[in-house]
């Protein structure tokens, strides 16, 4: 019995062009303004040093700039530069720029969930404070209050099994008892083997060649 939904964000509540061609363009042309002015600041200041550990030269502040936009650019789930990525766009969510873009399927069956009691997470290679503004600010007002909690990449990658694992054991739930959305085969894969249960979001395109996972178009579809 599906007790607890763990979901994913980009490709399944939420579209990518939302995350590709709003949210990272974004935290590009920002970036480095946002460094030369906050880099002072002690939670800056850390994941500056974090991120800088993963470069060749971890003393030159201009370099880690150019790294921190070419892991933008490649996509790179690299943890510093996702919380740093959270502090940059909650600027744009402030002045209105942009909202946080929730598919209207999602959103309403996400509700009529929690409102049968059932457990909801979210877990993405966003960083939590990124997500809870992505859901505080949707065009369908604030959806935070549908969560019980939010995991990131602190836990573990998307696409390892230990992560689910230890997702299971934080929310105290039995992984049979969760099931975990998402896009990506290779994230629902390793949840799999943790034990949840599963559904394949296919937003955009064909529904490709069938595998281990049901898949679905929209949230309507998935069934409990
Ligand atoms: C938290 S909103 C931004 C999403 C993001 O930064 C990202 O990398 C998407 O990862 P996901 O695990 O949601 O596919
Ligand atoms: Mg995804």
């Amino acid at each position: 019995m599906i007790t607890t939904i763990v979901t994913d964000i980009e490709g399944t509540t939420s579209s990518l062009s939302f995350v590709k061609e709003v949210l990272f363009p974004y935290a590009r042309v920002h970036i480095a303004e946002f460094i030369r002015n906050h880099s002072h600041e002690p939670e800056v200041s850390e994941l500056l040093q974090d991120a800088a550990k993963l470069t060749d030269d971890p003393t030159n502040t201009e370099a880690l700039i150019e790294q921190m936009i070419q892991w933008i650019d490649q996509d790179q789930k690299v943890t510093p530069l996702k919380s740093l990525q959270g502090l940059i766009w909650e600027n744009g969510y402030r002045q209105g720029d942009f909202k946080g873009h929730i598919y209207a399927d999602a959103a309403q069956a996400m509700q009529e969930w929690h409102n049968q009691g059932i457990k909801l997470y979210v877990y993405s290679s966003g960083s939590v404070y990124a997500q809870k503004l992505l859901f505080k600010h949707t065009e369908f007002g604030d959806l935070t209050t549908l969560f019980s909690g939010y995991f990131d990449t602190h836990i573990g990658g998307k696409k390892e099994t230990a992560s689910y694992s230890a997702i299971a054991e934080q929310i105290e739930t039995e992984p049979e008892n969760i099931l975990f959305l998402s896009d990506i085969t290779e994230e629902l894969d390793a949840a799999l083997k943790a034990g949840f249960k599963t559904c394949r979001l296919v937003r955009e395109g064909k529904v490709d060649s069938p595998n281990d996972h049901d898949t679905v178009s929209n949230f309507f579809d998935i069934k409990l």
